[in-house]
């Protein structure tokens, strides 16, 4: 996956007539660390499981992304992840380079003293690499505030610190901050509301449909579906549902706390099951991939009909995919930009921790919208001018904020056209 993200930076390095020094810093991660965390399982044996944590490039400031627990967690994943957040930190502006870290392991597998295990034994191998000022952690998928909590706790104990800021996502009795559970989905709404009039959109008459049902899919659903969008599908990890006379993302999360998923919940008209694949198909307005990445590929980007794609999750369509859907006229609003809004939040957390002075939430929802819309306009407004997708054009925007920090240190100047 790593060489594919590359190819985005190649192309805005190409659009920006960047200097090749840029390239060559940024193609590569700056540091990757790989661990074998050991723990004792409930039954007295103990298992192995591999476990990274990447910090890509520093240059905007420490390194800041989540960490990810998920059976295919790879190496190639977390660095390109990672890439991303570097990407993700300087499109919203945060003083931030790009990090992400993850475990190897299927948590839904593990009782929750092996998980409290894991994320305690994460923290340790990895406390020495982490740091306030140096590479700050947070959630991703499948490590909620419990994980986060356990992390940060361990993390006070190894370093002495009570308050650790070297970790966000955090419970607000343990230093979080208010708005963070929902920020990243409401950050998506607040690019999508933006961008409402230049789309065409009409909350009113519009159908969504939503791949993966936790924290981001949810929280979209739910935001969207009070502004009266039709959510007519959504689903998680089983199996997703569909009616065509919409879904009450409230009444859906019932069911799945009560069931464990969402299958077998009902919406307002004949709700069915189908399939994650045929959710991606199906003829609706927009589009949310809310789970994992490489859900839209070649091989069925041709079947793809929404008119515009909401990319919650990081990198759900590939590089290819991307070009061919592009090609017909989908409008993309890629990751870096639609997600931006979790890490926006984790910075104020991170704030308020350094400050001691504690945000409410309309001050933090205030900032939220004032930097979706800012930075969503000013990637609308590229896309426009210079005639790119609006992908290329997050890409030449956060390239611009990062070779400008290269540059600010003194080194030569990297613009040759400007
Ligand atoms: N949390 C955050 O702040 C941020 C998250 N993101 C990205 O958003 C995406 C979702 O993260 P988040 O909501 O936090 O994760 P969660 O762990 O909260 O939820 C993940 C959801 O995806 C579902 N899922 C898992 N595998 C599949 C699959 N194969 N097909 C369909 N659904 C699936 C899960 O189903 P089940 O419930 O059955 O397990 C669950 O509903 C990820 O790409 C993440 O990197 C990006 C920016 C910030
Ligand atoms: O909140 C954060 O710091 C990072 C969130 C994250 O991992 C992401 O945006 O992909």
């Amino acid at each position: 996956m790593l060489d594919k993200a590359r190819e985005n930076l190649r192309l805005a390095c190409e659009q920006l007539k960047i200097h090749p020094d840029v390239f060559e810093e940024l193609k590569s991660p700056r540091e990757t660390l790989a661990v074998t965390l050991l723990i004792r399982m409930d039954n007295g044996s103990r298992r192995a499981f591999k476990a990274w944590r990447c910090r890509y490039n520093d240059r905007r400031g420490p390194t800041k992304g989540g960490v990810r627990f998920h059976p295919n967690v790879s190496l190639d994943e977390i660095e390109t992840l990672a890439f991303w957040m570097t990407f993700k930190c300087a499109v919203a502006n945060l003083p931030f380079g790009g990090g992400k870290g993850g475990v190897c392991v299927n948590s839904k597998e593990l009782s929750p003293t092996e998980l409290e295990r894991l994320s305690r034994a994460y923290i340790e191998a990895f406390s020495s690499f982490i740091g306030p000022d140096r590479d700050i952690m947070a959630p991703d998928m499948y490590t909620n505030g419990i994980v986060i909590a356990w992390m940060a706790d361990e993390y006070a104990a190894i370093t002495g610190e009570p308050l650790p800021m070297a970790i966000t996502g955090k419970p607000i009795a343990f230093g979080g901050t208010v708005g963070r559970t929902d920020a990243t989905a409401r950050g998506g709404y607040i690019a999508l509301r933006h961008l409402e009039a230049s789309l065409n959109l009409d909350p009113a008459k519009a159908t969504v449909a939503i791949q993966g049902f936790g924290n981001v899919g949810y929280h979209c659903a739910k935001l969207l579906h009070a502004d009266g969008y039709r959510i007519v599908a959504v689903s998680d990890s089983r199996g997703a549902i569909y009616d065509p006379d919409g879904l009450d993302p409230l009444a859906v999360m019932e069911h799945k706390l009560h069931n464990g998923g969402i299958l077998g919940a009902k919406g307002h008209g004949e709700t069915r099951e189908i399939s994650n694949a045929e959710l991606l198909e199906l003829d609706c307005d927009v589009l949310v991939p809310a789970a994992l990445e490489r859900q839209i590929t070649l091989a069925n980007s041709d079947r793809i009909k929404a008119r515009i794609i909401l990319e919650m999750a990081n990198g759900p369509i590939t590089p290819e995919a991307d070009a061919a859907l592009t090609a017909a006229g989908h409008i993309i609003v890629p990751d870096i930009l639609a997600n931006s809004g979790g890490v926006t939040v984790s910075h104020l957390e991170w704030v308020q921790n350094r400050s001691g002075f504690y945000w409410d939430n309309s001050r933090v929802r205030d900032h939220l919208k004032t930097t979706m819309s800012t930075e969503t306009q000013a990637v609308w407004a590229l896309h426009n001018d210079m005639d790119i997708s609006m992908r290329e054009a997050a890409y030449v925007h956060g390239l611009r904020r990062i070779a400008d920090s290269v540059e600010a240190r003194g080194t030569q100047a990297y613009f040759s056209g400007t």
